[in-house]
């Protein structure tokens, strides 16, 4: 019965690096922020089970130039002539500059018409400049794609929600108010951004808008609690966070913006656009990630400016995004008590166009000098709790000894042969997965139908084999994890696995990455003194992957086989300088 490990969209199999993936409902997963998509049909391509070689940019620019289509550099994406926009949407619907609406991702090659709202793989992109697609142009896209299945949901939440000011009880009014932080924030700041009070729920609706302001795509609930003495906070997306796209604010956005402020709370981007007149957008799931279905959208900014949060999490995450959308145009707020996240920056009355002018750029160049290090090393010493990693909820030893996960590096785990290697790494990433890691397994040796059985007993805390009834609330539930599964199973090369992660890490934000385990890149082959330098040599490239992309790789590896009285020692890895001298 795990057909959701094909099928559902959080739990998701990483299948070939360009290939098309549909949800659970049927609902492309990769929705930007617009009416249901037409969507390319894709039928000359095959599923393949192994990733093909991910294209380049000179490729793609080296083809459009061969079919004559004319094309400009973007940030992320080229921006060419669209060839799925007729004459007729030429006027622009979508309020977008529609003579170059073609956005191409640079990285990944997929394409988004921002006229027609046709999207899909680069194969898909040549398929129908090469006339390989169904036959003739018209045939190309799909038509509408079916209402999605929230839609009545949705319209039936909007219809009750009310604007906060038309609450029949003052005290309502200002308990509400209290509790979401918006005594300063106005009822024109709230009425521009549309947001809304629905009374049953004590919640505030941010909603999802299709360009052009036509319909209602989708809705972001915000529920405020109270524990203790503070206020906890509970949001609740339709659709369901993997499928909700929506970069709050866009509405507002005009062709003409050069400049805007990313943040990663819907509140944050009302009180920054309210004290700052900047326009605000905010990233739909904070600061998880950064889907690149949203770049197209953002390609019209030349500075860009992350305000995600007042914790190092908000920072790495933003150094993170900004390598997405060219650094060289992204600022970012640091993290610090004088500089706190916008709405409370706003509430204990700071000069918030004063913090962003103090924004730093993302980029450095490769030789840095300490002077423009300073900003970052105090982060850190300001914040030495949270720059020791993140900490496990389950295993408080490991928190003793490690301190905790952190971000660029490399683990390497080992231990006898069945002495429970996949069982624990798969709880200890679990843990991390749980508090929003989002995780990449490579699983070569037991299948992923096997790793997630574990991994969901695991979560359940339970056996679900004696309790079945409880089956679909758990998986529910797992299949909003952040989690990714590569589809390799034996032998594969380095080379494959590290595009495939390096794949990974930009279209899903990876932050940690499992590799279980290692013999399954050495090839059966060589001899013992080639094992130990292939040994070493995947150990480097694997390292490398960390540092470069800001990602925490743990590697298992099988130990050599000892004597069963004898203990295990480092020199057991095969020896290896590398490996047991990390
Ligand atoms: N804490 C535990 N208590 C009881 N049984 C366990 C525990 N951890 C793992 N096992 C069981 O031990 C067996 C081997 O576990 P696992 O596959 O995790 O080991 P491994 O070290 O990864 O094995 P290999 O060396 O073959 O890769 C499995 O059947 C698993 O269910």
């Amino acid at each position: 019965m795990w057909v959701l490990l094909r099928s559902g969209y959080p739990l998701r199999i990483l299948l070939p690096l360009r290939g098309e993936w549909m949800g659970r409902r049927g609902l492309p997963r990769n929705l930007a922020p617009g009416p249901p998509r037409r969507r390319y049909r894709k039928e000359t391509l095959q599923a393949l089970d192994m990733p093909v070689l991910p294209v380049t940019v000179t490729e793609i620019r080296q083809y459009l130039r061969g079919h004559g289509i004319p094309f400009q550099d973007g940030h992320s994406c080229l921006r060419a002539l669209s060839p799925f926009a007729e004459s007729s949407q030429l006027k622009g619907q979508t309020g977008v500059t529609t003579s170059f609406s073609l956005f191409i991702d640079k990285t990944t090659g997929r394409f988004l018409c921002m006229t027609s709202l046709a999207e899909g793989s680069w194969e898909d992109f040549q398929a129908s400049v090469e006339g390989r697609g169904d036959g003739a142009r018209e045939g190309f896209l799909l038509s509408k794609a079916p209402e999605f299945e929230d839609s009545e949901e949705v319209r039936r939440i909007w219809n009750r929600a009310i604007p906060l000011w038309e609450l029949p009880d003052q005290e309502e009014v200002q308990l509400a108010d209290t509790m979401f932080g918006l005594t300063r924030v106005t009822d024109d700041t709230l009425k521009r951004f549309s947001v809304r009070y629905l009374r049953p729920a004590r919640s505030l609706v941010f909603p999802w808008f299709s360009p052009g302001g036509s319909g209602l795509r989708g809705l972001k609930l915000l529920e405020a609690k109270c524990q203790g003495d503070g206020v906890s906070y509970e949001e609740t997306t339709i659709p369901r966070p993997s499928a909700y796209h929506n970069l709050f604010g866009l509405p507002l956005i005009s062709r003409r913006d050069a400049e805007v402020v990313l943040t990663s709370r819907e509140l944050d981007s009302l009180a920054l656009n309210q004290s700052t007149g900047l326009p605000t957008l905010t990233l739909p799931r904070g600061t998880t990630c950064l889907p690149p279905a949203l770049l197209p959208y953002l390609e019209q900014f030349r500075r860009i400016v992350f305000w995600l949060g007042d914790d190092l999490r908000s920072w790495e995450a933003a150094k993170l995004f900004a390598r997405k959308l060219n650094p060289k145009r992204c600022f970012l707020v640091r993290p610090g008590d004088q500089q706190p996240r916008p709405l409370e920056a706003l509430n204990g009355g700071f000069n918030l166009s004063r913090i962003l002018r103090t924004a730093l750029p993302a980029w450095h160049k490769s030789i840095v000098s300490f002077r423009q290090l300073r900003e970052e090393v105090l982060g850190e010493l300001s914040n030495v709790e949270q720059a020791a990693g993140l900490r496990w909820s389950r295993f408080p030893d490991l928190n003793r000894i490690l301190k905790g996960h952190r971000k660029g590096e490399l683990t390497v785990f080992t231990g006898p042969t069945g002495s429970g290697k996949t069982t624990f790494i798969s709880e200890y990433a679990l843990d991390l997965c749980s508090q929003g890691v989002n995780t990449l397994w490579g699983s070569f040796e037991i299948s992923n139908v096997r790793l997630a059985r574990v991994m969901l007993t695991q979560f359940a805390e339970g056996r679900l084999e004696d309790q079945l009834d409880k089956y679909d609330h758990w998986a529910d539930r797992f299949e909003d994890l952040p989690l990714y599964f590569m589809t390799f199973h034996g032998q594969q090369s380095i080379r494959t696995v590290i595009d495939t992660m390096q794949h990974a890490v930009y279209v899903y934000d990876i932050c940690h990455v499992i590799i279980d385990n290692l013999q399954f890149m050495m090839g059966h082959e060589q001899l013992s003194t080639d094992r130990i330098a292939a040994q070493d040599y995947i150990i480097g490239v694997f390292r490398k992957f960390a540092t470069d992309n800001n990602c925490h790789v743990t590697l298992v590896i099988h130990p050599r086989k000892e004597d069963d009285d004898k203990e295990l020692q480092t020199a057991s890895i095969f020896g290896s300088a590398k490996v047991s001298g990390l």
